[in-house]
């Protein structure tokens, strides 16, 4: 009797394993002629791995460049490279739409958001409804305004307290001094009133360092779909942050509930991001999702797009001389105190190196896979229905054949000397940092870009700025947004210590 259970178990478990066999065979089978890192066709944990080294847009590129524009980076993934073709994937009629992977970003493990939202006819619906409050028409006060009113607060605190001078060293830590401007101005524009970061001069609730903690489990969750739903389980529920928290993301989903929950108990009234969501036919709980995505998406984009810019201009005299001759050259007749945003959008040597910038290392990065129904030829290979089809970043932002042979080195000249006919094919493959032209095209592009506009330009007009520590400027992390840590910036006043430094 004992030997027929054991014989039976023995038979249970050699059919489990041939299934398991026989369904890896199959899959890897479906994408054999693909070449890619061998592991990476068998198992996801190839991928996995990349995201937690926190460099994987890096060996993205290193895989592109060994294997080709179609590489395999797992057993139903492929990473692709060609500017064209990833335009082609992401334009509106492709056919293509969210691959699951969106699905390891969801705030609520149980609810989506516009970015999460696979399905395109709901994407789009949500989408409808969502962009009044992105467009900024009718809002009170206007966000350029708001947006104005905390540049101010944020050139008034490195001028209190790190501004150098030969007698006094205070470098800036720029990577979070830019999050708090961006975070501020997120929150003002979207609930009318700051998280308070810039009085601060603080990662308020040590929030932004939890939340950047949160990047790396969303990503690996993006691969492991089996783990999201253990975090659905009500086992693993109780263990996330609650708004009740005192710190970390659980205070500060805490502040967002409570401002939330006053405007709908119509404590406080204003006409805000907040309330354009709220007129707008989402139900309150969609509207807490999108509340927090228009928070999360546009914070630490538009702060790591601005330290890259202030980055690659403090280590490119030629661009340096060049911007600062632009920034004086309209210096007496801009708007004062703050520069307007079409002011700002004018001057082409600027905006040159904010595009530049956004090219050289778009903030965005992630792997951002996109799937079809149907069977597809991408660079001239087959790819079948049901591929999830990633981004190989760095490599189509700096195809030589798009930006030429000096595509490697940060060099905003390139925009503004270029023929058209180049250009345009520059713009469309840059433009890709924004998704332009797809479905899912940015929303936020017109506060970013009014946003580095104007800070940019107050920046360089006030200060110099040379990196503290040449050898080592910075560290980073990158799980699809790139983090960086001790970005530490001596900055001097250009008027009067410019020369004595
Ligand atoms: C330099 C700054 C920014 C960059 C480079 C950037 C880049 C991108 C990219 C590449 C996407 C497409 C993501 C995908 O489908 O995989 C996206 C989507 C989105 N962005 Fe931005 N973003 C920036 C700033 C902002 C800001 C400031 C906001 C909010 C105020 C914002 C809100 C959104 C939203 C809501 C979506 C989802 C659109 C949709 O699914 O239809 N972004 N962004």
């Amino acid at each position: 009797m004992r030997l027929f259970a054991y014989s039976t178990v023995l038979l249970a478990i050699g059919a489990l394993f041939t299934l398991v066999v026989f369904r890896r065979v199959r899959t890897w089978s479906r994408l054999r002629h693909i070449p890619g890192p061998r592991l990476a066709g068998w198992s996801r944990l190839w991928l996995v791995r990349q995201q937690i080294s926190g460099r994987y847009m890096l060996k993205f590129r290193e895989v592109s460049q060994r294997y080709g524009p179609v590489a395999r980076i797992g057993p139903t993934y492929v990473l692709i490279s060609s500017p064209t073709e990833i335009r082609r994937i992401w334009s509106i009629r492709s056919g293509y739409y969210r691959a699951p992977w969106y699905e390891g970003f969801r705030f609520d493990p149980n609810r989506d958001s516009l970015v999460t939202t696979i399905q395109p006819a709901e994407h789009s619906r949500i989408r409808g409804l969502v962009i009044p409050g992105y467009s900024g028409k009718r809002l009170m006060p206007n966000q350029e305004q708001v947006m104005d009113e905390h540049i101010q607060k944020f050139l008034s605190l490195i001028e209190r307290r790190y501004v150098s001078s030969r007698t006094k060293f205070r470098p800036w830590e720029m990577a979070r001094g830019m999050q708090y401007l961006t975070w501020d101005v997120a929150s003002a524009v979207e609930f009318g009133e700051p998280f308070g970061f810039l009085d601060a001069d603080a990662d308020m609730y040590d929030a932004i360092a939890a939340l950047e903690t949160m990047v790396l489990p969303c990503g690996i969750m993006a691969l492991l779909p089996e783990l999201l739903a253990l975090v659905k389980s009500p086992l693993i529920k109780p263990l996330l942050p609650k708004p009740t928290d005192s710190h970390g993301v659980g205070r500060l989903l805490g502040v967002i509930a409570e401002r939330i929950e006053a405007r709908y108990s119509q404590k406080v009234h204003r006409d805000d991001v907040l309330q354009v969501f709220m007129r707008s036919g989402l139900s309150r709980d969609d509207v807490e999702s999108e509340a927090l995505l228009h928070l999360f998406a546009g914070s630490d984009t538009t702060a790591m797009a601005a330290r890259t810019t202030v980055f690659y201009i403090a280590t490119c005299p030629a661009a340096y001389k060049r911007l600062q001759a632009e920034i004086d050259g309209v210096a007496a007749t801009v708007t004062r105190p703050v520069i307007s945003d079409g002011e700002a959008k004018g001057l082409r040597f600027l905006q040159a190196c904010i595009k530049e910038s956004l090219r050289m290392w778009p903030p965005a990065a992630a792997i951002a896979a996109k799937i079809s129904d149907v069977d597809d030829v991408i660079s001239g290979v087959k790819v079948p229905a049901g591929t999830s089809v990633a981004v190989s970043w760095l490599e189509m932002m700096r195809d030589k054949n798009v930006f030429g042979e000096d595509a490697e080195i940060w060099s905003p000249a390139r925009w503004l000397d270029s023929d058209p006919e180049t250009l345009k094919e520059m713009e469309a493959t840059q433009g890709m940092a924004f998704a332009n032209g797809s479905r899912w095209e940015c929303l936020g592009k017109r506060l970013a870009s009014m946003e580095l506009g104007k800070v940019l330009f107050e920046l360089f007009l006030r200060y110099d700025f040379a990196m503290t520590n040449p050898v080592e400027p910075f560290q980073w992390n990158h799980q699809g947004l790139t983090m960086h840590r001790n970005m530490r910036v001596t900055v001097t006043k250009r008027e009067t210590d410019r020369d004595s430094m």
